[in-house]
């Protein structure tokens, strides 16, 4: 006993990682799984080979422990978020592919809504935009686009659920339809003030209410695990969505810490106590997590493509054979030659919220070389995410006194390195980098009583490396208002 399992399911891999109380790593496994484009502007998972590879993952990190599943003391779950589940109740098939957060099918409907008028009374009930990002127009889609799908929901035989809600359906034998708060937040159908779904917003929308999943908190034990799945039955003790895991994993627990993590996406979470925080800079404000002590909220800055931005160079362009392989080859040049990149490729998110923009690269010349797009490419991410802060600046947040970073990304040197200069505060790097799954597993561990609050968290982060900034001001403000106009040219590409 004593044991914790924590279930990670990313964008591109499923992961799941087994820590002992004192929270060391003891046993981990990594699956990706394939990422589907039917369309352009599309983009779709496999919900039973996310099931299929987390489930996997579980046996294969308890393998790598040594740990049985009746020693585990509980499990916690993060999760990809918004991305959007259908299933029928009898069997838990899923209906149709899952999809992802990424995709902009349904920016037309949003624009509709948007010219009803709505975007400000939706900002006001769920912190959101008014975005594909968010899960309500995407189970609206399939609601309309499955023939039957409507009425089938009316009679009460489908589900809906974000990944944490599809998990746990089927790790509990179909015995619990629940999720957490945070990832209610994000679906633009919950209430941020009521603290629940809300009636208005699902007569909006269309959305039966037979298919929502039971809310339930962040903290805390909402049922346990079919014995037939792991081979015992394990609490389920912590749920919350990646960024909100990796938020308390970095033990952002005291109001104006933050973190930023480099993955698929960049996202960049402010912890701004216990009450919500309305931005008027286009930020999100968010759930943060709920618990014994109570519910906490995020400001949050959403980048889409982040990581996947190298994978983009990786994969399409054959600049580089690994992710990796971007650092030596943006390093063999001093400085990006004047070429931007904005890796607008499914729109921008905060604080822009153009879907309709698209990926453009500027500023090209005959001098221009492979190294100078590598370059320009860590830069993107960098300003992107500098774009958030000034942001929450604006919004009359504190100046931060620095960044912490997580992310498959942020094992790169120079990209930290940029990033400190071009935001002009430190960036800490923690030794444990997996802090979406140490989260999950704080969640967890807290809810069954293994740590008594989150001091005893706070104290076990540690930093690995500082990345200080060292970049002239003058030279910071050229390049970030390069950047600007490089936005602004991307804005509104596809529609025109
Ligand atoms: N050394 C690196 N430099 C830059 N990007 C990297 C590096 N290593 C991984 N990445 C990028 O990080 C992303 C993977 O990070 P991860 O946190 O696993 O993502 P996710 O949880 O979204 O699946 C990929 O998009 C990959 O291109
Ligand atoms: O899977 P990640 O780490 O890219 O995170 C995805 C986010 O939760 C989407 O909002």
């Amino acid at each position: 006993m004593g044991y914790l399992l924590a279930l990670d399911q990313g964008t591109t891999s499923s992961r799941a990682m087994v820590f002992d109380a004192d929270g060391c790593l003891r046993g981990a496994a990594q699956l990706g799984f394939a990422q589907h484009y039917p369309q352009p502007g599309w983009v779709e998972h496999d919900a039973h080979e996310i099931l299929r590879t987390q489930l996997d993952c579980v046996r294969m990190a308890l393998v790598d422990a040594g740990v049985r599943a009746d020693e585990l003391a509980a499990l916690g779950i993060a999760n990809q978020r918004e991305t959007t589940v259908l299933w029928e109740r009898a069997g838990g098939r899923a209906l149709a592919p899952a999809i992802v957060w990424q995709d902009r099918r349904t920016a037309a409907v949003c624009d509709r809504l948007r010219a009803q008028g709505w975007a400000d009374d939706l900002r006001e009930r769920t912190g959101l935009e008014l975005d594909p990002y968010f899960s309500a127009t995407k189970l609206a889609w399939l609601l309309d686009h499955l023939p039957g799908a409507r009425d089938r929901a009316e009679r009460g035989e489908l589900a809906f659920g974000t990944i944490d809600s599809w998990l746990v359906w089927h790790l509990s034998g179909g015995r619990l339809h629940v999720t957490d708060p945070g990832n209610a937040s994000r679906t633009l159908l919950y209430n941020l003030h009521t603290r629940d779904w809300d009636p208005l917003l699902l007569e909006r929308f269309r959305i039966p209410p037979r298919l929502l999943p039971a809310v339930v908190d962040s903290i805390g034990v909402c049922g346990e695990t079919d014995p037939g799945v792991l081979g015992a039955a394990v609490p389920i003790a912590g749920l919350a969505g990646d960024q909100q895991a990796a938020t308390f994993g970095q033990a952002c627990f005291a109001p104006g810490m933050a973190k930023n993590t480099y993955g698929t996406g960049c996202f960049l979470l402010m912890n701004t106590g216990g009450a919500p925080v309305a931005s008027r800079n286009r930020l999100l404000t968010t759930v943060a997590w709920s618990g014994p002590g109570g519910t906490r909220y995020a400001l949050e800055g959403s980048v889409f493509m982040g990581g996947a931005t190298v994978q983009w160079l990786r994969d399409a362009l054959g600049l580089i054979k690994r992710a990796a392989d971007i650092e030596a080859l943006a390093a063999s040049v001093a400085d990006s030659g004047g070429v931007v990149m904005v890796p607008a490729f499914t729109g921008l998110g905060a604080p822009h919220w153009d879907a309709y923009a698209r990926g453009a690269l500027l500023g090209l010349t005959r001098g221009t070389g492979a190294g100078h797009i590598a370059r320009a490419a860590l830069e993107a991410i960098a300003l992107q995410t500098v774009d958030l802060v000034e942001a929450m600046k604006r919004d009359g947040a504190a100046p931060l006194s620095e960044l912490r970073v997580d992310g498959g990304a942020a094992a790169n040197d120079l990209l930290m390195q940029i990033q400190a200069d071009l935001l002009g505060v430190p960036v800490l790097r923690p030794r444990m980098l997996e802090t979406t799954a140490l989260g999950a597993t704080f969640l967890a561990g807290l809810g069954v009583g293994i740590w008594p609050g989150p001091d005893a968290l706070a104290a076990q982060w540690q930093v690995d490396r500082v990345f200080s900034p060292s970049l002239p001001a003058d030279v910071r403000e050229a390049v970030c208002a390069r950047w600007q106009r490089a936005i602004e040219r991307t804005k509104g590409w596809e529609s025109q």
